[in-house]
């Protein structure tokens, strides 16, 4: 191992004086800028970093015509903006500290964990039974339900405008908080993987044409979502029962329990029995080791 960094090393330097940890030094700086960006994107962050473009830009301006009181006014007031910036994303910057602490980012590396996620897919076949059943049900007594279910498109600004819920997909969890008159009833539920991350969301609303007139605003959210992202939305009919998928911008309507699943299914991203197999085995030879 130490003989093979040591050729890297020797050849690197010959190159250009490259040592191999700057190589590493590199590979980590990318992946923290790349997260930070991430989570810049996913947040108020985002708007922030905007505005404070545009401010750049205005005392690039006010540099190069030499606008001196200008100058004066941002070197002063420099060090209480960045404690300002601070403050004001405090929540998120606590929430992200807070992630990175729940993370457990060992297992996520080792190759148990990843096999087991591989095996399940996205979520579970258990997330998908309880969410069917759940909109059965929920379609018998005629209550109305807006389920979001995330794919590669992150919802997280659409879970800020809920309640945070974070409890295991479970047909009964979905139907106490689709009941009428409780705290939680209105707006949609996110679900991320096995979990229902949060409920009372609210969705943008579809503005296509030729949705049916009879669509109210429960529908046209559901659709509004499937426009803005890659999620996969469950719409129970309160005037009718009836269950509806929106995806993409479309919506299929009057859908069985057995259809809905099949729905889900095909967003589960389950690898292929032949792959399962081999994570499997690869699972069980290391237990047996
Ligand atoms: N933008 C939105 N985001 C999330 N939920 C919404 C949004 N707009 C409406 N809703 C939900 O839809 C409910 C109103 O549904 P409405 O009766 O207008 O729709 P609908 O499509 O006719 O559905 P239903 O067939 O169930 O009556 C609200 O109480 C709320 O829970």
């Amino acid at each position: 191992m130490s003989r093979g960094l040591e050729i890297i090393e020797t050849y690197l330097s010959r190159v250009s004086g490259v040592r191999w940890t700057d190589v590493v030094e590199i590979i980590i700086i990318s992946f923290l800028l790349y997260n930070i960006l991430v989570w810049i994107k996913n947040t108020r962050a985002w708007s922030l970093l905007k505005g404070i473009l545009v401010i750049a830009v205005f005392i690039l301006i006010a540099a190069y015509f030499e606008m001196n009181t200008i100058l004066w006014i941002v070197q002063n007031v420099f060090g209480v903006a960045v404690t300002a910036v601070v403050v004001i994303l405090q929540p998120e910057l606590r929430k992200a500290v807070e992630e990175l602490g729940r993370k457990n980012i060992v297992s996520s590396i080792l190759p148990f964990e990843l096999g087991k996620n591989l095996i399940e897919g996205r979520f579970s076949d258990k997330t998908i039974h309880e969410i069917a059943r759940a909109c059965v049900e929920m379609g018998k007594v005629k209550t109305g339900a807006l389920i979001v279910v995330e794919q590669n498109d992150s919802l997280t600004e659409y879970e800020r405008t809920g309640i945070d819920v974070d409890g295991i997909v479970t047909s009964q969890l979905l139907i106490n908080i689709f009941e009428h008159n409780t705290p939680l009833h209105d707006g949609a539920v996110i679900v991320r993987g096995n979990r229902i991350t949060s409920a009372t969301c609210y969705l943008p609303l579809s503005d296509n044409m030729g949705l049916s007139k009879e669509l109210g605003t429960r529908h046209r959210a559901g659709v509004g979502i499937s426009e803005a992202t890659d999620s996969l939305t469950i719409i129970v009919s309160e005037e009718t029962g009836k269950i509806s998928v929106a995806y993409n911008g479309e919506i299929e309507r009057n859908l069985s329990g057995d259809a809905l699943k099949e729905k889900l299914r095909t967003i589960q991203n389950k690898p292929e029995e032949e792959s399962r197999k081999r994570i499997l085995w690869k699972g069980r030879s290391k237990g047996e080791k």
